[in-house]
């Protein structure tokens, strides 16, 4: 590698130019400071590339999908469903390259000295050196630092014989028919939504978990309801060990291992490792800034604040790991490049109620405090409100009549604390409950609000009913009553 260094002094360094990373800049630059991004891979994001956006449009190919397949519940026989796989994936691939266009043209709008192209590291808590791939070839020398590196997917290491046919989520999207069998390699929220939507469209999926859980959630009887309602139609193998990988043709020969300790083994087009996303704080240095790390080497920051320590270097984004969405690393980007602009005197922004949907259908939704954290040693009893979507009334109008929400409230006060739920229109029902929470209401206060008839949010009604009567059982004697039919 020759060196070929020029030396570069800005006020704020910002690394990597996803999500977190361009709105930091942003942000520094409002505070009419010297900035400077960094990126070492392609622009575009990983949202608009390889994450949010294609796998929303190859789930929205899969419930057109879907819905053809539903139609005879309702009398409509649509004939024969032919999937053009090869039409699926070039939309998948046309919108796509759509919305990285979109934030192409805005990077394209940042003038080109406050951008430098390559991998940045540090050599020094006020400096990085940037590789590209034949040379280092620029010192930068900061006074500020904003790491907004970003996520990789995990790697399971009993795949790493398996040959070309192991992809992650990353691969798919280039994908230029659809496969005839795919092995999913784990239940989150990439394993489901990406495994369903193949599922969907005709592909032979095989979702393998270690353990039982689903997505995001925590609460145990949602999980349950989860696991048996995306279990209907999903071939989800809980409780199966990987254990090895080899290449088969074009293809990939699984071997797993169920609880009770047999082995199968399985050929598939692909193996879609979705088993996590590790931090990109591995490899750019971080021990030489000095800063204090956890256990997976990410430093030790201020949620409100972004800053690491009393230090002059803030995070963002999925660099930090702690809420690994996109309307969170915009955030947290945000707070990021002001208080690094603002340096010394740094402030607290805005982090909103934590909300979190996964794409599945039926959807998932868990926002405010998750029963997980509710139940943490320590905290206060809380009151619990539930319904199920099974007799729902416009749930089962829509032949969509799975699933269960579980309220959750402060015992005095009222006030409600956040919800878990697997359902219809789970997208919809979250953002008015993750509003209220933030917004602080009390239950009472959130029966007040107006409910139209015949909808789904009746549903979300039905629950706080039965948690207002939980918060009130010894008091009032209070019992209610749903009046409305099928609601
Ligand atoms: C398949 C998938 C689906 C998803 N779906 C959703 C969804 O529906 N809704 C949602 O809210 N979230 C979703 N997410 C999560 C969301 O995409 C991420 O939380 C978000 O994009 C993170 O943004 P970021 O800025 O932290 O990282 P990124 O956008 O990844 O940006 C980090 C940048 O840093 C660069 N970089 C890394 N190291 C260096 C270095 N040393 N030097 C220079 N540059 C460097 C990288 O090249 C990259 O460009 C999904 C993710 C995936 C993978
Ligand atoms: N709709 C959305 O908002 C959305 C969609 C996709 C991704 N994302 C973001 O991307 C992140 C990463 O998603 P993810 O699904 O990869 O991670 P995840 O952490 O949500 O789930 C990983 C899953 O893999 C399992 N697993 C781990 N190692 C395994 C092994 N060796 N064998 C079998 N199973 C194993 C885990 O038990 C878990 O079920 C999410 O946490 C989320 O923040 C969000």
């Amino acid at each position: 590698m020759t060196t070929l260094e020029v030396d570069v002094d800005v006020d704020v360094a910002v690394i990597g130019a996803g999500t977190a990373g361009l709105a930091a800049y942003r942000a520094a630059v409002a505070q009419g400071k010297r900035a400077l991004l960094i990126e070492g891979g392609p622009y575009g994001t990983t949202c608009a590339r390889v994450g949010c956006m294609p796998s929303k449009l190859l789930i929205a190919a899969a419930e057109a999908a879907h819905m053809l397949q539903a139609a005879p519940g309702f009398g409509v026989h649509p004939g024969v469903i032919r999937i053009d796989g090869r039409a699926v994936m070039a939309r998948v691939q046309r919108e796509r390259d759509r919305f990285v266009g979109f934030v192409l043209d805005s990077v394209n709008g940042i003038p080109e000295r406050d951008k430098l192209r390559g991998h940045a590291r540090f050599t020094g808590p006020q400096t990085l050196v940037v590789e590209g791939e034949h040379d280092t070839h620029t010192t930068v020398n900061a006074s500020r630092i904003v790491i907004a590196t970003g996520s990789t997917p995990i790697k399971v290491p009993m795949l790493v014989n398996g040959g070309p046919g192991v992809i992650t989520s990353g691969d798919v999207f280039e994908l230029t028919d659809l496969p005839g069998s795919m092995a999913v390699i784990g239940t989150g929220v990439i394993g489901l939504e990406l495994g369903q939507a193949m599922a969907r469209l005709g592909v032979r999926v095989s979702i393998f978990a270690r353990g039982g859980t689903v997505a995001q959630i925590s609460d145990p009887e949602v999980l349950h309801v989860a696991s048996k309602a995306l279990g209907a139609d999903l071939d989800i193998r809980f409780q199966n060990l990987i254990v090895d990988a080899v290449p088969d043709g074009a293809g990939v020969r699984l071997t797993t291992r169920d609880a009770a300790g047999f082995e199968q083994i399985e050929r598939f087009d692909y193996v879609l490792q979705a088993a996590g996303r590790v931090a990109n704080v591995g490899g750019i240095g971080i021990e030489h800034t000095g800063l204090v790390l956890d256990g997976a080497g990410i430093p030790l920051f201020d949620r409100t604040t972004m800053q690491c320590g009393a230090s002059h270097i803030f995070i963002a984004g999925d660099a930090d790991n702690e809420r690994t969405v996109l309307p969170e690393a915009a955030d947290e980007g945000r707070i990021a490049g002001d208080n690094a602009g603002r340096y010394p005197d740094v402030r607290p922004g805005l982090r909103r109620t934590p909300l979190i949907i996964a794409f599945t259908e039926p959807q998932i939704a868990t926002l405010g405090a998750s029963y997980r954290q509710l139940c943490a040693e320590g905290r206060p009893k809380f009151a619990v409100g539930t319904v199920s979507f099974e007799n729902q009334g416009r749930s089962r109008v829509m032949l969509q009549n799975q699933g269960m929400l579980r309220v959750y409230a402060e015992y005095g006060s009222g006030r409600f604390l956040g919800a878990e739920m697997i359902g219809p229109r789970a997208e919809h029902i979250g953002h008015l409950l993750a509003w209220a929470c933030q917004a602080r209401m009390t239950v009472d206060q959130m029966l007040d609000m107006p409910f139209y008839h015949p909808v789904v949010e009746e549903g979300a009604r039905t629950a706080l009913r039965a948690l207002h009567a939980e918060l009130t059982r010894d008091a009032a004697g209070f019992v209610p009553a749903g009046d409305e039919p099928g609601e």
